[in-house]
């Protein structure tokens, strides 16, 4: 099990490339089960769950290769095995998304219901409600949702569906399931993150007839069948996110390549207001911040709100800005998790239910800690950036989750953390 050892107190400048979203790529993958023609996808990050989401495409049957450059090539021709097993989905959320697609091209599918995670339950009564409006059976056998159309047919039909809450994979399993679907599907109450517009062009470039997406009201016209595309992934907003609080964190000027300003509003007004400098710039997004920032309370919500996704690495800001600070999370019950390892670096967090407190401290102290989920063991990073001495991040496994080689990329910009293997160590 690899660690990150961080040797805090180095300022950060240079420019950092931001890779592709995570949480755009694997809808964008599991688009691909949608039709029989290649489907070519650029600029797909480097990341664990993109690994584990191609084993589980080859596992159906389907061909899928990836080069160096972030091009990943799919062929769903093939697939014969319309099913995705336990082993593969219990380390990610995202395996639900193969759902939607299943449902939609062969009219039946076996997908293991996703494990519970350290941030919350998260079930999928959502996706199971919304699917069934659109003529789907599912019932859940031994772990699994095995689901088929109703009376045998092979079609989904279009319904209007609204969800309870806002959900982003319910959104884009919906969209899936309805581009093949026969007549009109309104989906009411949809997500908006960028990744749900990403997902929206890349479906309309294989010939799906969308609009509304990017609101909160999406219509689609189902269609017999779809071609094959060639697609680029957004820009990571998350990732980009957490390089900003880096830099507020740690001080300097860093360059933020292909990230979209205009992604992180929610998350740059706060930045603004706590005395960075955050400028939309040609090609990217530039940061520069010194000494001590002024913490800033917020809450997270959907998009175009404070990303529940960017809570813990805010936090890490907070806790070492002047003043105190309130930070509630409205979307996961369980995901102050970052907390107890933070108060281990000297940290003065207080949380209760929903909200917690950060009484900002002048000077974080190097420590070993766990991470415990993917925003948490970078909350962590952000933290050791700026403690001093040594800080020793372990099970970094969550971080490769979700972050394109995150080490090398801060070492790139000054940053003094490198990678030790278990090997290494022992
Ligand atoms: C792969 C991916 O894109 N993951 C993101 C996605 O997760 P994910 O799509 O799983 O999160 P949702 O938007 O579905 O969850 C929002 C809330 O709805 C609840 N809910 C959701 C579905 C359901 O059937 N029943 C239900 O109760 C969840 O428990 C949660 O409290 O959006 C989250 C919220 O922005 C992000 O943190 C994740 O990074
Ligand atoms: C919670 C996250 O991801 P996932 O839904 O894949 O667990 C995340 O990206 O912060």
């Amino acid at each position: 099990m690899d660690k990150l050892l961080i040797r805090g107190g180095r300022k950060l400048s240079g420019e950092v490339l931001i890779s592709g979203a995570k949480n755009a790529a694997l809808p964008e993958l599991c688009a691909a089960l949608l039709t029989d023609e290649p489907v070519t996808l650029h600029n797909v990050p480097r990341l664990q769950d993109v690994t584990t989401m191609l084993k589980l495409l080859r596992n159906m049957g389907v061909a899928a290769e990836r080069d160096d450059n972030g091009t990943v090539r799919i062929d769903a021709g093939p697939l014969h095995n319309p099913e995705a097993p336990y082993e593969l989905v219990k380390t990610m959320r995202a395996s639900v998304l193969a759902l939607g697609p299943l449902l939609a091209r062969f009219g039946k599918a076996r997908v293991s219901l996703p494990g519970g995670c350290a941030i919350g339950s998260r079930p999928v009564d959502q996706h199971i409600k919304g699917l069934q409006a659109m003529g789907a059976d599912i019932s859940v056998e031994h772990g699994y949702m095995v689901a088929g159309v109703r009376g045998g047919g092979r079609r989904l039909h279009g319904a209007r569906i609204t969800t309870d809450m806002v959900t982003v994979t319910g959104t884009e399993n919906f969209l899936m399931a309805a581009v093949l679907a026969e007549g009109e599907t309104v989906l009411e109450n949809a997500a908006q993150e960028p990744e749900i517009p990403d997902l929206a062009e890349m479906l309309i470039s294989m010939g799906a007839q969308i609009e509304g997406h990017g609101s909160s009201r999406i219509h689609i016209q189902g269609v017999e069948r779809l071609h094959g595309c060639t697609h680029r992934v957004v820009a990571d907003r998350i990732e980009a996110g957490t390089f900003l609080c880096a830099v507020a964190a740690a001080g300097g000027d860093v360059l933020l390549r292909h990230a979209r300003a205009d992604h992180m509003d929610a998350v740059v007004e706060k930045l603004i207001e706590a005395g960075a400098t955050v400028t939309a710039v040609e090609g990217g997004v530039r940061v520069k911040a010194s000494g001590r920032l002024r913490a800033q309370s917020f809450r997270t919500t959907e998009y175009p709100g404070f990303p529940t996704d960017m809570q813990a690495q805010f936090m890490a800001l907070n806790a070492i800005s002047t003043g105190t600070s309130t930070v509630t999370e409205t979307i996961f019950e369980n995901r102050f998790m970052h907390v107890d390892e933070m108060l281990r670096l000297g940290a003065r967090i207080q949380h209760d239910g929903k909200v917690a407190v950060v009484e900002g401290v002048e000077q974080l102290s190097g420590a070993t800690v766990m991470a415990t989920d993917l925003r948490a063991s970078a909350s962590l990073v952000i933290a050791g950036l700026v403690a001093d001495g040594e800080t020793l991040v372990d099970r970094i496994y969550h971080l490769d989750r979700g972050y394109d080689r995150m080490e090398a990329k801060l070492r790139g910009i000054g940053a003094d953390i490198e990678r030790i293997s278990e090997r290494v160590t022992a």
